[in-house]
């Protein structure tokens, strides 16, 4: 750390997820402060992103094995071993954060502060016991998981996603709280490793924020695996004995379990960086309030990613954000917004969930008068391939713009079929000149796409 009692920076950042993005060789004679408490590289890179999605294809393989007879191809799953998939996924991931940390360290514009960051006055912030200023600041600090309110919890060993895929061995039982994004996919790795699995959601069916027919089919789909799912159940009180947790449920009785896994969302971090003392004005989960090009109320300061609000907590938007800041910063009189006009996203279990635009309820309310396509994948030859009998793609238009206003996908590389309608509504393509303006390839899984928007009705 430098040593300077109250040194002064061009450029401060608090956080090295998407925020490490933004010193760039156009910056390489302003002098930069980049704060991380943690390990570089954020959520998505360490603990996110990009190990879970490494251990989803472990657990993809696992499933292939399991589910070949039906392709008259016999194999028997003998088992996992976790410690050499954890140890490949994270013997690849740490040298990268660590590599990352390191080619900073280097540059001789770059002092790495590693303690939290809070403000003590405007573009003011107090690191260890280092105080800084700076002319300009980034608040990309990100979010942490969330946790319930579950009588005992803090007594009881439990796991978030920060911990969860660092685990010393597969457990013979893991009890995940939550039905969103984190707690499918880690059912999906738990359970396709050969954990026996059970998922408490709060809720009516999983990822709550998809289209309702995909959430439920999800739902039933996991259920059908071997995924003890129990909807509109929560758990009241924990307790721990033995290395046993057990939970007491609101519906009656108890589930012990070897590992839990709390997956109830995150929140942000900027209840920790005393906001007001630096005269950036957050909403009432503490995100910074951001202005098209990002910029927060307090002058020179500016906020991305998941701790900005409005928050979508997925890393391509992130991304956008800190490029939008980076030509912000060198081009403060010609500021750009994010290039995020239709954010799609994605849930890695098997099978896949994609999305991107409106729910069919929401376009409803949009007063415009929609049309509805659905495709399942078994009316695709590449879906007999498979032999799916329970994946669809749905699409939400307008029937008279011929718009397509939503997307929504359950089944096998659902987040691959998706983007050819992300780039439709990106360039304002209607369903008939996507369906019929190009060719798409005969017997390719794309033809799900092509047929859904065939089924659109006029
Ligand atoms: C299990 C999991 C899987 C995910 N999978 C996907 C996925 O498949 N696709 C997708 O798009 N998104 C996914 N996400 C979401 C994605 O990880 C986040 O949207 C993304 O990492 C946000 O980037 P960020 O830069 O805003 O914040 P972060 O990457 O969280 O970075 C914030 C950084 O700030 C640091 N920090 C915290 N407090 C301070 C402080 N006071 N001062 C200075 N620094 C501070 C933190 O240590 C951290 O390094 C996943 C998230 C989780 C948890
Ligand atoms: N593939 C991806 O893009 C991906 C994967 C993982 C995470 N993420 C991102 O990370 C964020 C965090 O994921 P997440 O799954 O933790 O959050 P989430 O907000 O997606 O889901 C939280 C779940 O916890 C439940 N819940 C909330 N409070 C609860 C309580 N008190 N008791 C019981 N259940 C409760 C909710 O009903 C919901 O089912 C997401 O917003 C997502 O954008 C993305």
């Amino acid at each position: 750390m430098p040593s300077t009692a109250q040194p002064h920076y061009d450029l401060a950042i608090l956080g090295t997820g998407s925020g490490n993005s933004i010193p760039n060789e156009a910056m390489e004679d302003w002098r930069i402060a980049i704060i991380e408490p943690d390990v570089f590289g954020g959520t998505c890179l360490n603990r996110g992103c990009i190990p879970s999605k490494m251990f989803v294809h472990a657990a993809d393989v696992g499933r292939t094995i399991r589910t070949a007879d039906r392709f008259g191809v016999h194999g028997t799953f003998e088992g996992a071993d976790w410690p050499a998939i954890r140890d490949r996924v994270f013997g690849r991931i740490d040298p990268i954060a660590a590599g990352g940390e390191a080619y900073r360290r280097e540059l001789p514009n770059i002092d790495v502060y590693d303690h939290p960051a809070r403000f003590v006055g405007e573009r003011t912030l107090r690191t260890g016991d280092t105080t800084l200023t700076a002319d300009r600041v980034v608040l990309a600090a990100g979010t942490r998981p969330f946790v319930p309110t579950i009588d005992g919890i803090d007594d009881v060993d439990f796991h978030t996603s920060d911990s969860i895929m660092r685990l010393d061995a597969l457990p013979d039982r893991l009890v995940v709280i939550g039905g969103g994004a984190v707690a499918a996919e880690m059912a999906h790795v738990f359970d396709g490793l050969g954990s026996s699995v059970t998922m408490l959601v709060r809720g009516p069916r999983l990822l709550g924020e998809e289209e309702p027919e995909i959430g439920d089919a999800l739902t039933e789909r996991f259920r059908e695996r071997g995924i003890d799912v129990r909807t509109a159940t929560v758990a009241k009180a924990a307790t721990s004995s033995g290395g046993v947790v057990s939970l007491e449920l609101d519906t009656g009785g108890s589930l012990d379990t070897d590992v839990l896994l709390l997956a109830a969302g995150r929140r942000s971090n900027g209840d920790r960086m005393d906001l007001p003392a630096g005269g950036v004005t957050a909403d009432a989960q503490h995100r910074p309030l951001v202005d098209e090009y990002m910029r927060t109320d307090a002058e020179g300061v500016w906020a991305l990613g998941d701790l900005a609000a409005p928050h979508h907590d997925l890393k391509h938007v992130a991304n956008a954000h800190a490029k939008a800041i980076q030509h912000n910063l060198l081009h403060p009189d010609a500021p750009i917004a994010p290039t995020l006009p239709n954010q799609p996203r994605a849930t890695f279990t098997d099978p896949e969930v994609a999305s991107v635009g409106m729910l069919e309820e929401e376009a409803r309310h949009t007063g415009r008068r929609i049309v509805v396509g659905r495709r399942d994948y078994a009316g695709t030859a590449y879906g007999w391939a498979l032999e799916d009998t329970t994946s669809f793609a749905k699409v939400v238009a307008d029937g008279d713009t011929r718009e397509i206003l939503g997307a929504h996908i359950i089944g096998p590389m659902a987040s691959i079929l998706l983007q050819p309608l992300v780039q439709a509504m990106t360039f304002g393509q209607t369903v008939e000149q996507v369906a019929t303006g190009v060719v798409w390839p005969h017997p390719a899984l794309t033809e799900v796409v092509e047929q859904v928007l065939l089924e659109v009705p006029a």
